[in-house]
């Protein structure tokens, strides 16, 4: 779909400009925070006689922005429009959660240096995708799993980037700030005064959607040299491409032109080069050429940094505890614990309650249920002896021996993090011990953690495991 038709088949030229100032004049209205809970994924569906419509992803957004934002909605389209008399909010059809995502962020969609004319890069629009206005380095929080791919992200957006990092392939887990670095990269590269470079980003999807529409408009020289004209090309989620040899292919030769030319190519994908089984062998080759970057699973302690950082934005306060019961629970990706912090925080808005754990297990209740899976002391037991190579018999024996001792220590830290009994009660299962002996495993084993990344990384590893 071109980016100005809109999802009714409207030519939306006009009317997507007039929404992006309608959304600009709604921000200073009610402020970024409010804003950004609220309206930031209305997405403008068109212009119907003098209704506009405007689509929202939920039920429950959809009453409330109708309910709070409605009126002043109405006031800014009329302003705007004069054949405007009414502004109708609904709900996006299932299925079609990403209906005309090109309009849902007023932003360049391809991101460009400032001194180059912009007609030319609305010219070369319809190849690339918006950058998230949030998905900055200032926002990213650093933390041991992922410092590694953030000092490589910003080695390249420094634009000093030696020959070695290109391309820089990013690999990862899903919803680990792939995708976040990549726009970090991106607004970096393309936004810093006196910078003139043109950055293509765009998902492998997009890629391949785009390749397919340019071979059936028999328009593959224009998308070739489209993007072969760009200064950095960034494809998101490469394993898109597994089993799409044709587009592989294509990919691959504007890999080869980019690079030969002294561009920079940046790719992620949810696993190592080498593991990509259904990508072509020389392809693979290549994209494992520059630099590969492993963002790993999050640790309790990033997931709890991240926390605190999201929640010092939200501008509602978020109690310590509740942050740390939330960094204790949700553990598999850093996208679902936003999302539970984003329901606390608009709950907390709508009923203007503050946040509390109980409102915590009440709104989340759903979410929490499905990482509430009962583990039993003797499953950690059994888990940490089989990865340490060690008898379960002896997290009950008295040998202090450090191979034995560690591995006990971990399980009794584990037995403490991940089960609701009480000390005394972990230690008479570790053979009868003193729960002061406990006590001191848990802080030894979370001295560890701080210290060394590689044992910090096994503890979670079995965290992950005894939790699935
Ligand atoms: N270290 C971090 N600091 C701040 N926010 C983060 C961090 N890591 C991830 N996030 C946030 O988590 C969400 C998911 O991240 P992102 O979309 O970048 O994941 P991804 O690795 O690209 O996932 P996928 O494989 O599904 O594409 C985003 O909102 C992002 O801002």
């Amino acid at each position: 779909m071109p980016a100005s038709v809109l999802p009714d088949g409207t030519d939306g030229d006009l009317l997507t400009r007039q929404w992006a100032r309608v959304r600009a004049r709604l921000q200073d209205e009610i402020g970024e925070v409010e804003y950004r809970h609220w309206l930031r994924q209305a997405v403008l569906h068109g212009l119907d006689g003098d209704e506009v419509t405007v689509m929202l992803p939920t039920r429950f957004l959809r009453d409330w922005v109708n309910k709070e934002y409605g009126a002043l909605l109405t006031v800014l389209w009329q302003s705007e429009n004069k054949s405007v008399r009414r502004v109708d909010i609904r709900t996006r059809p299932a299925g079609n959660a990403s209906a005309a995502p090109d309009l849902a962020e007023p932003l360049p969609v391809l991101a460009h240096g400032k001194t180059t004319a912009r007609r030319d890069a609305e010219d070369r629009s319809e190849t690339a995708a918006p950058l998230d206005p949030r998905f900055t380095f200032e926002t990213f929080v650093v933390g041991k799993p992922n410092e590694f791919a953030y000092a490589c992200a910003r080695r390249v957006a420094d634009g000093h980037a030696a020959p070695g990092f290109n391309p820089l392939f990013l690999y990862g887990g899903v919803g680990l700030g792939k995708t976040h670095l990549m726009h970090a990269i991106a607004w970096e590269l393309s936004h810093r005064e006196g910078r003139d470079v043109v950055v293509a980003y765009m998902s492998a999807e997009k890629f391949m959607h785009r390749f397919i529409s340019a071979l059936r408009r028999q328009s593959t020289i224009e998308f070739k040299n489209e993007l072969r004209s760009v200064d950095v090309l960034m494809i998101d989620d490469l394993q898109f491409l597994i089993g799409k040899d044709g587009t592989q292919e294509e990919f691959f030769h504007t890999f080869n032109a980019l690079v030969d030319a002294g561009k920079q190519i940046i790719v992620s994908a949810d696993k190592s080069p080498s593991d990509l089984s259904g990508i072509e062998d020389r392809l693979r080759t290549r994209l494992g050429c520059g630099m590969v970057a492993d963002v790993h699973a999050t640790t309790y302690e990033l997931r709890l940094a991240i926390l605190e950082a999201k929640a010092a934005r939200a501008g509602v306060p978020v109690p310590g505890r509740v942050m740390e019961f939330l960094a204790q629970k949700i553990t598999s990706n850093v996208r679902e614990l936003e999302g539970a912090l984003n329901r606390l925080v608009a709950h907390a808005h709508l009923f203007e309650r503050p946040v509390t754990l109980e409102t915590a297990h009440e709104v989340l209740h759903d979410v929490l249920r499905a990482y509430d899976r009962k583990i039993t002391i003797e499953e950690i037991q059994k888990r940490v002896a089989e990865h340490y190579n060690i008898r379960v018999s002896e997290m009950s024996s008295a040998r202090r021996a450090r191979n034995i001792a560690r591995p006990r220590q971990i399980a009794m830290y584990l037995a403490k993090q991940l089960t609701s009994r009480s000390l005394p009660e972990i230690g008479r299962k570790f053979g009868n011990r003193d729960h002061t002996t406990v006590m001191h495993a848990v802080a030894k084993v979370n001295q560890l953690i701080g210290a060394d990344p590689g044992f910090a990384e096994d503890v979670e590893l079995l965290r992950r495991t005894l939790m699935i």
